[in-house]
């Protein structure tokens, strides 16, 4: 690393009524030349995020934004440069997007850009781009026919995106026939899928990633093997340090919790909204709110630096209580 102070970059996520986002080429002679980049440039003295994303805005692509949120910051240390992007998304522009210094552009939908080549720090950004503002989780059920009626219905009401397989007390051949029945049905819809268990048993099942409860998580060393960029790993933690250990395996989105009073750890202590915002902040990847959440909190948690949130009870559309 060359310098403590890391380099702080104005990064625009610039998104078309059509889930698109626009993207550009950096010439090949830069840092991480040739890669796919959202557009913007470095923070240069005396200027804020506001001033340096309309200047660059105005030198790359002769736009100019309108209406835009603050999405995250995420630190990465390349082998010669620190960098702190500091990414907005941009819902709303004036003028039509050109390359004004001659890099090529391209509108992306949100679902293929993780098949492009972008710098490593961008992997984040693309997951918050991509993951969806609910992550339902499975009540704790034994019966198998009772879980996939449940699914069904839910999956029947169009919404879901991602579950979080969670049936600690379905093990063996009785959760690899389930898996073999719910993975069809959630590709069918386009629905992604993280098994909450042993890594290796999530890629046999065919599972799009795993989920990694506070304790599985505490015991790795690094991002499970077998699980690629492709797959999601997603973690659950409770504090700072379980944050830490959550970026230091490369976990692509955390669940954090509890934020409210919850059925599921009757009378634990919660974080409240205010300590769930500072963790999200440090989280380094799309963080949701988890415990005593319902679909009303997901703009809450957003305004507390969240992608949104994660539960059981107000997402699952069958029987939740234990059988
Ligand atoms: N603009 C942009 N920069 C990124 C992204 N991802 C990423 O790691 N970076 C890094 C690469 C560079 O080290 C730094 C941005 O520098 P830059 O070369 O775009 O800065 P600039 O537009 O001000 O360019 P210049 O005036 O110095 O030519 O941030 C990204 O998605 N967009
Ligand atoms: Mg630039």
């Amino acid at each position: 690393m060359t310098s403590s102070q890391p380099l702080r970059v104005a990064v625009a996520a610039i998104a078309n009524d059509r889930d698109e986002y626009l993207i550009a080429r950096r010439p090949d002679h830069v840092h991480q030349g040739g890669r796919w980049e959202f557009p913007g440039g470095k923070i240069e003295p005396g200027e804020n995020l506001e001033t340096a994303l309309c200047r660059e805005l105005r030198e790359e692509l002769d736009i100019i934004p309108v209406s835009f949120h603050p999405l995250m910051t995420l630190d990465h240390a390349y082998p010669d440069r620190q960098v702190r992007l500091e990414v907005v998304r941009v819902h709303r522009f004036e003028g039509r997007p050109r390359g004004m210094e001659g890099q090529p552009l391209r509108w992306m939908p949100a679902g293929l850009l993780h098949t492009l080549d972008f710098p490593a720090a961008n992997r984040p950004i693309i997951q918050a781009l991509t993951l969806p503002d609910r992550v339902l989780i499975t009540p704790d059920l034994r019966c198998p026919h009772t879980l996939l009626a449940g699914l069904q219905r839910t999956l029947a009401a169009g919404w879901v995106r991602l579950i979080q397989w969670r049936t600690p007390r379905l093990e063996g051949e009785i959760l690899a026939e389930l898996m073999a029945q719910v993975m069809p049905l959630c590709r069918a819809k386009g629905v992604r899928l993280l098994l909450n268990g042993d890594p290796e048993r999530a890629i046999t099942l065919g599972a799009d990633g795993v989920h990694l409860n506070s304790h599985r998580l505490a015991l790795l060393g690094q991002r499970p093997e077998g699980l690629d960029g492709q797959h999601l790993v997603g973690a659950s933690v409770h504090d700072a340090v379980g944050l830490r250990q959550a970026r230091k395996i490369g976990a692509d989105l955390v669940l954090i919790s509890p934020v409210a009073a919850t059925l599921t750890h009757p009378g634990a202590p919660t974080l409240g909204w205010s300590r769930f915002e500072e963790l999200a902040r440090q989280a380094g990847c799309p963080a949701y709110a988890l415990g005593g959440m319902t679909p009303a909190h997901v703009a809450t948690a957003q305004d507390h630096g969240g992608q949104g949130i994660a539960g059981i009870r107000g997402l699952w559309l069958g029987p939740a209580e234990p059988d």
